[in-house]
């Protein structure tokens, strides 16, 4: 359904940097020369001589041969060459080869490139060898390449016109290609259209003459309607990953094809009402605010990445409500946050902090005089979700007496007992941690009056959120000696970026760590989110499953079969459903499966359907009342 065949249409396909990700020639050059003293810069000359050629800055026969003269190549280098540019398919085009083999008959590779290295290449994604068109290489009798057979019109300038005009192809020809003696079959008038090839290179020169551009071969087939493995062209799917996220979450986007924007500090509100326009995805960590304006501004997005374990920087009912996917990370940083705050507990607990800072300046002051073990002491901490549970576990391992409060009744887990009140909490411990989560309700929970409930002499630390404390009662309790140290993580204002500097009334004060919100980031942490997160997001996007979410119904669903899948987020408003049902019976769909979930907010309907359905049904899908959003998968 919705797709074409070629026919009568034919699509000439270029090679180098096309077909494969690299330039095949400098690639047997690079072989070629292993070893030799002048590897790289030879590698270099033949490099920009392809790129001047490409770019129709030099006459294509002249770069040609000024290449095969700086090449030491022989059979035995092309056969390496191969097994390389097996590894070096673009993506695209690996991904639809049962389009190149279902319509050989209509494809063709023309190529300056050499029929030696090309034919076993594309052969073996479905196209003809009788439909390659290339140089082929002289060869001397020990098999070395002493030159380019001349008689072949590809060896000659405009050769690739020359070549096409002897095809007498008759239709539409479509030329696929990254380089500027494409476009000219084009500019000759032999071809109807020319789409420049931007997946591996992108030459502004080309892509301004072109006709359409096209990121990958999944953007060719979706915009002639052709058979595809994408339902949506992924080249086209913008991802914005903001505040420095683990490399390894670029690389699992752009593995799969997506666009990939990637930025190390934060953006404020308006920045990123501008620039998250055109964005499906984005992935932030706990310093982007997706506020309702924000999620206004963002017609495209279908999902939200938070790579840490907070949400509450994120709008989670405005992002349900416009059908917005959210995803953390909940335990990927946990232990890091553990490891901090018992680090900090017993620096704090031994005075290190004013101590090391005296040796700074030259003073010896050796004394026990307000220096205690953690061991026996009472650690009380608010909140006993992930962070709390494994914290109280190290803690009680190395002899705490362990307390806690939580507004849920949490099973206590070792020997850590349950308070009933915050206020007895506060009262009865050493040590104060909290961990609470950002929710509003939580601004300003520990206050003056909360200061004055503690011991004199209490550890108070805070790597849970900023507002979570009044910063200027905080510095009071500190200058008052009710708190004896103090580590804070977490602030009210934090800056947006390294270059931004930080503010706060508690800089200066002694025995108190300050830290820049770095709980979480350690190497483990960041590089388990980064390939978590994009897990989930990934599952999402391309297979639709929601298990992880933390505002949608969460589904796990099966791997698409032999069938479409049809993904419908709705207002959960009684008779979505029925009315759904109705439509499919009226195009008498066959239905393989069928899963439905619902919050307070939305009702996520997944249904897999036969590849037999036509695009008024998809219509009266998409038009039935309470539809926030829609999108088929195959
Ligand atoms: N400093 C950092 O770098 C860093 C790193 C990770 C997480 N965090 C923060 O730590 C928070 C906790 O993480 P987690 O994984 O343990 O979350 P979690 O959701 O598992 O646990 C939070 C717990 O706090 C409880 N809670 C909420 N409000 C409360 C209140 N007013 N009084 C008592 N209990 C309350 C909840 O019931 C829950 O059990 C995160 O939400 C995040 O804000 C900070
Ligand atoms: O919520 C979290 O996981 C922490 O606050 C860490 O946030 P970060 O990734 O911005 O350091």
């Amino acid at each position: 359904m919705l797709t074409q065949t070629l026919n009568p249409t034919h699509i000439v396909i270029d090679f180098d940097s096309t077909f494969t990700k690299v330039e095949g020639l400098d690639e047997l050059a690079h072989i070629a020369l292993a070893g030799h003293n002048d590897r790289e810069a030879i590698v270099q000359q033949i490099r920009e001589l392809t790129d001047k050629g490409m770019n129709g800055e030099m006459a294509f026969a002249e770069g040609l041969r000024r290449r095969i003269a700086l090449l030491s190549a022989d059979r035995s280098h092309i056969e390496l060459l191969v097994d390389y540019l097996r590894t070096k398919v673009s993506d695209s085009f690996l991904r639809n080869k049962t389009f190149i083999t279902d319509n050989a008959d209509h494809i063709y590779v023309v190529s300056s490139g050499f029929k030696e290295f090309i034919v076993p290449i594309v052969t073996e994604l479905g196209v003809r060898a009788d439909h390659v068109f290339a140089n082929e290489f002289v060869f001397d009798e020990e098999g070395r390449i002493i030159g380019v057979d001349e008689t072949n019109v590809l060896a000659s300038d405009g050769g690739k016109i020359k070549l096409l005009r002897t095809l007498n192809l008759t239709g539409d020809i479509y030329v696929i290609g990254d380089g500027y003696t494409d476009y000219e079959l084009r500019e000759s008038g032999l071809a109807n259209r020319f789409y420049a090839f931007t997946e591996n290179v992108n030459r502004p020169r080309v892509v301004q003459v072109a006709d359409h551009v096209s990121g990958s071969l999944d953007e060719f087939l979706y915009d002639n309607k052709l058979s595809r493995s994408q339902s949506y062209p992924k080249s086209r799917i913008k991802v914005l990953l903001l505040e420095n996220v683990h490399p390894a979450a670029v690389r699992a986007f752009e593995e799969e094809g997506f666009k990939v924007e990637f930025l190390k500090g934060a953006l404020d509100e308006d920045e990123l009402c501008e620039r998250i326009k055109d964005v499906s995805i984005i992935g932030i960590r706990s310093k982007t605010q997706i506020t309702k304006r924000v999620l206004e501004s963002a017609n495209r997005l279908m999902a939200i990445g938070a790579f840490c374990i907070g949400t509450n920087q994120i709008d989670l009912e405005t992002a349900t409500e416009r059908g917005v996917a959210v995803f953390n990370a909940p335990y990927s940083n946990t232990r890091s946050v553990v490891e901090l705050a018992i680090g900090e507990m017993i620096m704090l607990i031994r005075n290190i902090v004013p101590k090391s800072n005296a040796m700074h300046t030259g003073h010896w002051d050796k004394s026990a005089s307000g220096s205690y073990e953690i061991r026996g002491k009472k650690l009380g901490m608010v909140g006993y979700g992930s962070i709390g549970t494994q914290l109280s576990v190290v803690a009680e391992a190395l002899g705490m007496e362990v307390y806690f409060y939580d507004v849920v009744d949490k099973l206590a887990i070792g020997n850590a007992r349950k308070v009933r009140s915050l206020e007895e909490l506060l009262q009865i411990s050493d040590v104060i941690s909290l961990h609470v989560d950002g929710r509003k309700e939580n601004t300003v929970m520990i206050g003056k009056a909360e200061f004055d409930l503690m011991k004199d002499g209490v550890i108070f630390m805070n790597l849970s959120r900023g507002h979570v404390v009044d910063i200027a009662a905080m510095a009071e309790a500190i200058k008052s000696g009710k708190i004896a140290g103090a580590a804070v993580d977490v602030f009210p204002k934090e800056p947006k970026t390294n270059n931004e500097a930080f503010e706060s009334e508690l800089i200066g004060l002694s025995n108190v760590i300050l830290t820049p919100h770095i709980g979480g980031s350690t190497e483990e942490a960041q590089e388990n989110i980064g390939y978590y997160v994009p897990g989930k997001l990934l599952e999402y996007i391309n297979n639709g499953s929601t298990y992880g979410s933390v505002n949608f119904p969460e589904v796990q669903l099966p791997k698409l079969g032999d069938s479409h899948r049809l993904l419908h987020i709705h207002a959960n408003v009684p008779g979505v459903l029925a009315k759904l049902n109705s439509i499919f019976a009226k195009y008498e769909i066959n239905i393989s499966g069928q899963y439905l979930k619902t919050n307070e907010l939305i009702g996520y309907v997944i249904v897999d359907i036969s590849k037999k359905y036509s695009e008024e049904f998809i219509q009266e899908i998409k038009a039935v009342e309470g539809t926030i959003r829609f999108r088929m998968l195959y």
